[in-house]
Protein backbone atom coordinates (compact mmCIF):
# COMPACT_ATOMS: atom_id res chain seq x y z
CA UNK A 1 0.00 0.00 0.00
CA UNK A 2 1.66 3.43 -0.86
CA UNK A 3 1.22 6.19 1.26
CA UNK A 4 0.67 9.82 0.06
CA UNK A 5 4.37 11.56 0.33
CA UNK A 6 3.75 13.01 -3.73
CA UNK A 7 6.01 15.67 -3.70
CA UNK A 8 4.31 19.07 -4.44
CA UNK A 9 4.54 21.60 -6.94
CA UNK A 10 7.12 23.89 -4.87
CA UNK A 11 9.47 20.66 -4.77
CA UNK A 12 8.23 19.84 -0.73
CA UNK A 13 6.23 16.73 0.31
CA UNK A 14 3.21 16.79 2.36
CA UNK A 15 5.31 15.74 5.25
CA UNK A 16 7.73 18.64 4.47
CA UNK A 17 5.29 20.95 4.57
CA UNK A 18 4.49 19.18 8.78
CA UNK A 19 7.64 19.77 9.23
CA UNK A 20 7.44 23.06 7.94
CA UNK A 21 4.50 24.09 10.41
CA UNK A 22 6.84 23.83 13.44
CA UNK A 23 9.01 26.92 11.92
CA UNK A 24 8.10 29.86 10.49
CA UNK A 25 8.02 29.46 6.59
CA UNK A 26 10.63 27.40 4.49
CA UNK A 27 14.06 27.03 5.52
CA UNK A 28 16.46 28.44 2.83
CA UNK A 29 13.65 28.21 0.19
CA UNK A 30 13.67 24.65 0.34
CA UNK A 31 12.92 21.47 1.78
CA UNK A 32 13.58 20.80 5.62
CA UNK A 33 15.38 17.84 5.80
CA UNK A 34 15.59 14.45 4.74
CA UNK A 35 12.00 12.36 3.91
CA UNK A 36 10.98 10.20 6.19
CA UNK A 37 11.32 6.69 5.12
CA UNK A 38 7.69 5.70 5.19
CA UNK A 39 7.97 2.43 3.09
CA UNK A 40 10.27 1.28 5.90
CA UNK A 41 7.72 2.10 8.42
CA UNK A 42 5.05 0.21 6.84
CA UNK A 43 7.45 -2.53 6.50
CA UNK A 44 8.18 -3.00 10.16
CA UNK A 45 4.48 -1.97 11.47
CA UNK A 46 3.34 -5.34 9.09
CA UNK A 47 5.76 -7.16 10.91
CA UNK A 48 4.89 -6.19 14.25
CA UNK A 49 0.71 -6.66 13.24
CA UNK A 50 1.82 -10.80 11.87
CA UNK A 51 4.33 -10.62 15.48
CA UNK A 52 1.57 -9.95 17.75
CA UNK A 53 -0.72 -12.28 16.57
CA UNK A 54 -2.71 -10.07 13.80
CA UNK A 55 -3.44 -10.67 10.23
CA UNK A 56 -2.53 -7.83 8.33
CA UNK A 57 -4.33 -9.08 5.21
CA UNK A 58 -7.34 -8.55 6.72
CA UNK A 59 -9.71 -5.96 5.19
CA UNK A 60 -9.62 -3.57 8.61
CA UNK A 61 -5.57 -3.50 8.67
CA UNK A 62 -5.10 -3.56 5.28
CA UNK A 63 -4.41 0.44 5.31
CA UNK A 64 -2.83 0.43 8.82
CA UNK A 65 0.89 -0.13 8.20
CA UNK A 66 0.68 3.29 5.73
CA UNK A 67 -1.75 4.86 8.30
CA UNK A 68 0.70 4.31 11.04
CA UNK A 69 3.70 5.71 8.08
CA UNK A 70 2.17 8.68 7.91
CA UNK A 71 1.29 9.45 11.50
CA UNK A 72 4.86 8.67 13.10
CA UNK A 73 6.16 10.90 10.22
CA UNK A 74 3.94 13.44 12.13
CA UNK A 75 4.45 12.85 15.12
CA UNK A 76 8.40 12.53 15.07
CA UNK A 77 8.44 15.75 12.47
CA UNK A 78 10.56 17.47 15.42
CA UNK A 79 13.48 15.18 14.22
CA UNK A 80 13.91 17.25 10.80
CA UNK A 81 13.55 20.41 12.03
CA UNK A 82 16.43 22.80 13.39
CA UNK A 83 15.60 24.52 16.68
CA UNK A 84 18.34 27.13 16.33
CA UNK A 85 15.84 28.04 12.61
CA UNK A 86 12.54 28.47 15.12
CA UNK A 87 14.32 30.84 17.16
CA UNK A 88 15.70 33.16 14.34
CA UNK A 89 13.79 35.96 14.63
CA UNK A 90 13.61 38.34 17.36
CA UNK A 91 13.15 41.46 18.57
CA UNK A 92 14.03 44.48 20.59
CA UNK A 93 12.46 45.10 23.09
CA UNK A 94 12.69 47.36 26.08
CA UNK A 95 11.67 44.80 28.75
CA UNK A 96 14.56 43.27 31.33
CA UNK A 97 12.19 40.90 33.63
CA UNK A 98 10.66 37.48 33.46
CA UNK A 99 8.55 36.81 30.42
CA UNK A 100 6.55 33.62 30.90
CA UNK A 101 4.29 31.53 28.53
CA UNK A 102 2.61 29.18 30.73
CA UNK A 103 0.13 25.58 29.80
CA UNK A 104 1.96 25.12 26.45
CA UNK A 105 0.76 21.70 25.56
CA UNK A 106 3.11 18.98 24.96
CA UNK A 107 2.14 15.72 23.19
CA UNK A 108 5.87 13.54 23.41
CA UNK A 109 6.70 10.18 22.98
CA UNK A 110 8.92 8.25 25.39
CA UNK A 111 11.79 7.35 24.04
CA UNK A 112 11.65 3.83 25.69
CA UNK A 113 8.56 2.03 25.06
CA UNK A 114 7.25 4.78 22.13
CA UNK A 115 4.17 5.41 23.89
CA UNK A 116 3.19 9.20 24.35
CA UNK A 117 3.54 11.33 27.56
CA UNK A 118 1.31 14.29 27.52
CA UNK A 119 1.10 17.19 29.33
CA UNK A 120 2.65 21.10 29.68
CA UNK A 121 5.11 23.24 29.83
CA UNK A 122 5.97 26.52 31.40
CA UNK A 123 8.37 28.44 29.25
CA UNK A 124 10.26 32.03 31.03
CA UNK A 125 12.99 34.10 29.97
CA UNK A 126 14.53 37.22 31.66
CA UNK A 127 15.89 39.01 28.44
CA UNK A 128 19.14 39.87 28.20
CA UNK A 129 21.64 42.75 28.07
CA UNK A 130 21.21 43.45 24.35
CA UNK A 131 16.97 43.07 25.08
CA UNK A 132 16.25 40.67 22.42
CA UNK A 133 12.74 39.39 23.15
CA UNK A 134 11.21 36.44 21.10
CA UNK A 135 7.31 36.56 19.54
CA UNK A 136 5.52 34.41 21.94
CA UNK A 137 4.56 31.78 19.78
CA UNK A 138 8.10 30.73 19.50
CA UNK A 139 8.56 29.76 22.71
CA UNK A 140 5.55 27.36 21.91
CA UNK A 141 6.96 26.66 18.94
CA UNK A 142 10.19 25.16 20.66
CA UNK A 143 8.56 22.93 22.81
CA UNK A 144 6.65 21.53 19.84
CA UNK A 145 9.87 20.67 18.16
CA UNK A 146 11.50 18.87 20.84
CA UNK A 147 8.30 17.37 21.72
CA UNK A 148 7.52 16.14 18.64
CA UNK A 149 11.03 13.75 19.09
CA UNK A 150 10.94 10.18 20.56
CA UNK A 151 12.32 11.93 24.24
CA UNK A 152 12.41 11.50 28.07
CA UNK A 153 11.24 14.54 29.78
CA UNK A 154 14.37 15.04 31.62
CA UNK A 155 16.09 16.49 27.99
CA UNK A 156 13.04 17.47 26.58
CA UNK A 157 13.27 20.50 29.47
CA UNK A 158 17.09 20.95 29.47
CA UNK A 159 17.31 21.43 25.67
CA UNK A 160 14.12 24.13 25.47
CA UNK A 161 15.91 25.60 28.13
CA UNK A 162 19.77 25.60 26.22
CA UNK A 163 18.19 25.95 22.94
CA UNK A 164 16.39 29.37 24.70
CA UNK A 165 19.38 30.83 26.28
CA UNK A 166 21.74 30.15 23.33
CA UNK A 167 19.21 31.89 21.14
CA UNK A 168 17.92 35.20 23.31
CA UNK A 169 21.38 35.58 24.70
CA UNK A 170 18.55 35.66 27.47
CA UNK A 171 20.17 36.45 31.24
CA UNK A 172 18.06 33.89 32.46
CA UNK A 173 15.85 30.72 31.71
CA UNK A 174 13.44 28.46 33.54
CA UNK A 175 11.21 25.83 32.15
CA UNK A 176 8.85 23.77 33.82
CA UNK A 177 7.72 20.63 32.28
CA UNK A 178 4.59 18.62 33.95
CA UNK A 179 3.20 14.97 32.50
CA UNK A 180 1.99 11.92 32.58
CA UNK A 181 3.66 8.84 31.25
CA UNK A 182 1.42 6.39 29.30
CA UNK A 183 4.33 3.81 29.59
CA UNK A 184 3.20 4.04 33.33
CA UNK A 185 -0.51 4.75 33.17
CA UNK A 186 -1.52 1.78 30.47
CA UNK A 187 1.31 -0.71 31.09
CA UNK A 188 3.97 -1.64 33.76
CA UNK A 189 3.25 0.26 36.58
CA UNK A 190 -0.40 0.89 35.67
CA UNK A 191 -0.17 4.15 37.77
CA UNK A 192 -2.50 6.36 36.00
CA UNK A 193 -2.86 9.78 37.16
CA UNK A 194 1.34 9.97 38.48
CA UNK A 195 2.65 13.34 36.82
CA UNK A 196 6.23 13.66 36.63
CA UNK A 197 7.77 17.72 36.83
CA UNK A 198 11.10 18.59 35.83
CA UNK A 199 12.60 21.31 35.82
CA UNK A 200 15.76 23.31 33.90
CA UNK A 201 16.78 26.51 35.56
CA UNK A 202 19.78 28.59 34.00
CA UNK A 203 21.48 32.13 34.23
CA UNK A 204 20.03 34.83 36.92
CA UNK A 205 17.08 32.70 37.39
CA UNK A 206 19.51 30.00 38.30
CA UNK A 207 21.70 32.09 40.77
CA UNK A 208 19.03 34.29 42.37
CA UNK A 209 16.88 32.56 44.50
CA UNK A 210 14.10 35.28 45.38
CA UNK A 211 13.63 36.03 41.28
CA UNK A 212 13.30 32.21 40.95
CA UNK A 213 10.86 31.87 43.56
CA UNK A 214 8.73 34.32 41.86
CA UNK A 215 8.85 32.81 38.45
CA UNK A 216 7.69 29.56 40.27
CA UNK A 217 4.72 31.26 41.95
CA UNK A 218 3.76 32.72 38.29
CA UNK A 219 4.27 29.23 36.94
CA UNK A 220 1.89 27.85 39.66
CA UNK A 221 -0.59 30.74 38.88
CA UNK A 222 -0.22 32.55 42.67
N1 LIG B 1 13.66 9.34 33.82
C1 LIG B 1 12.71 9.05 32.90
N2 LIG B 1 12.26 7.79 32.83
C2 LIG B 1 11.29 7.54 31.92
C3 LIG B 1 10.77 8.50 31.06
N3 LIG B 1 9.84 7.90 30.28
C4 LIG B 1 9.79 6.62 30.67
N4 LIG B 1 10.67 6.37 31.65
C5 LIG B 1 11.02 5.18 32.41
O1 LIG B 1 11.97 4.45 31.70
C6 LIG B 1 12.11 3.22 32.42
C7 LIG B 1 12.51 2.10 31.50
O2 LIG B 1 12.77 1.04 32.37
P1 LIG B 1 13.13 -0.45 31.93
O3 LIG B 1 13.28 -1.25 33.19
O4 LIG B 1 14.27 -0.41 30.97
O5 LIG B 1 11.85 -0.88 31.10
P2 LIG B 1 10.54 -1.64 31.61
O6 LIG B 1 10.88 -3.02 32.07
O7 LIG B 1 9.53 -1.56 30.51
O8 LIG B 1 10.11 -0.74 32.85
P3 LIG B 1 8.70 -0.63 33.62
O9 LIG B 1 8.00 0.58 33.04
O10 LIG B 1 9.07 -0.42 35.05
O11 LIG B 1 7.91 -1.88 33.36
C8 LIG B 1 10.78 3.03 33.14
O12 LIG B 1 11.05 3.13 34.52
C9 LIG B 1 9.93 4.21 32.66
O13 LIG B 1 9.03 4.66 33.65
C10 LIG B 1 11.28 9.82 31.16
O14 LIG B 1 10.91 10.73 30.43
N5 LIG B 1 12.25 10.04 32.10
ZN1 LIG C 1 8.18 4.80 28.60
Amino acid sequence: MSVDDTPREDGDSPLDALAARLVDGRINGGPIGDSVDLKRIEEAVREILIAVGENPDREGLQRTPGRVARAYAELFAGLRVDPAQVMKSSFAEDHNELVLVRDIEVQSFCEHHLLPFLGVAHVGYIPGADGRVAGLSKLARLVEVYARRPQVQERLTSQIADQLQDSLKASGVIVVVECEHTCMSMRGIRKPGAKTVTSAVRGTLQADARTRAEAMSLIHGS
